[in-house]
């Protein structure tokens, strides 16, 4: 078996939303898949209608398929603050033509106002590994961990785009998804995350510089967050530059175009186009433009988040040995 779906961006490509079912009958949900966790979670009529402001909602009263997990209940934080929780079903669940009958679904009975505030978002779908799923006292199992047994092979691929629609594919790489070699990397999954390290990075068109960075493709974090040498190594090559602390980022003058930033996938290279640096107007008169690359002080790791994977086909290979992840132009 094999499987696809479309996902479409967010203003400013700020997160990637994709539709799934829920239930029997189907109630038709739209998430954000993000490879950086590893819980299903939904909107749902349990939560306190002042924390929903146009989201759908996940009914399991509203199911026959529906079988609540008695005493379980799950907590998760995410790297930017926003958080979210409440108490798990199971439940059928169809992305595409792919079926889980039995997917825990965590139904919210509270998220934070970042949520709230996300209108078209009516949840998450996590594609991380299964072993920091938060649910207690039992962690459930992913989509993609419940549905890797019956697809051709036990991968999937993301392909992002910069405001336009893309896909995540299940099972099978598209050949009409990429050119070129695909370069391979392994996977460090030992927290949980699609782990790799970049060997390095260029600017512009300069020269590669050797510079290890550890961190995680993960498609539900909008920017490409380094460490902070490499980040002001880059923007030291833009003319008026400069770190803001107000809006906690680096900006800089949106023309002209700023130079592209290059990172190394093992012995490949993924290349983000200056003009996907410049991720969004920073002030209102549009001269500033806020970075899309920005500093990953404080998480412990790098963060090659939507801005780094929307330039390439990305891959990730969940198979029993020691996973693959795959990156390629
Ligand atoms: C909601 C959400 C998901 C992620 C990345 N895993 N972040 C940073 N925020």
């Amino acid at each position: 078996t094999t499987g696809a779906i479309a996902t479409d961006p967010e203003k400013h490509d700020v997160e990637y939303l994709t539709p799934i079912s829920v239930g029997t009958p189907s109630q038709d949900l739209i998430v954000d898949f993000d490879t950086g966790s590893s819980d299903l979670w939904v909107f749902s009529t349990e939560m306190s209608t002042s924390d929903i402001k146009g989201q759908t909602m996940y009914d399991p009263n509203n199911s026959s398929t529906s079988e609540k997990v008695q005493g379980s209940t799950w907590k998760i934080t995410y790297g930017d603050g926003s958080s979210s929780s409440g108490d798990v079903y199971l439940d059928t669940v169809t992305i595409g033509n792919l079926t889980v009958p039995n997917q825990a679904v965590e139904a919210a009975k509270k998220v934070s106002a970042e949520f709230t505030d996300d209108s078209h978002n009516d949840g998450l779908l996590g594609l991380g590994f299964s072993a920091i799923n938060t649910v207690q006292p039992t962690p459930q199992n992913t989509f993609f961990d419940n549905i890797k047994g019956i697809l051709d092979a036990p991968l999937f691929t993301v392909d992002l785009k910069h405001g336009a629609p893309g896909s995540f594919n299940f099972g099978y790489i598209d050949p009409a998804a990429y050119i070129g070699n695909i370069s391979w990397t392994p996977v460090d999954s030992s927290q949980g995350f699609w782990g790799f390290t970049s060997p390095g990075y260029a600017v512009g068109t300069g020269a590669f510089r050797n510079h290890s960075m550890s961190g995680i493709a993960d498609t539900g974090t909008t920017l490409l967050l380094l460490p902070k040498s490499v980040v002001s190594a880059y923007y030291k090559e833009i003319q008026g530059a400069q770190y803001d602390s107000d809006q906690g980022g680096y900006i800089f003058p949106c023309s002209p175009t700023p130079p592209d930033f290059v990172f190394g996938v093992n012995n490949g290279i993924v290349t983000v186009p200056g003009d996907m640096v410049s991720y969004a107007p920073a002030d209102s008169a549009n001269q500033n433009c806020f970075g899309g690359i920005q500093k990953d002080t404080g998480i412990g790791f790098s963060i090659f988040g939507d801005v780094a994977l929307k330039t390439s086909f990305v891959r990730s290979h969940g198979s029993i040995v020691p996973g693959h992840y795959a990156d390629c132009d």
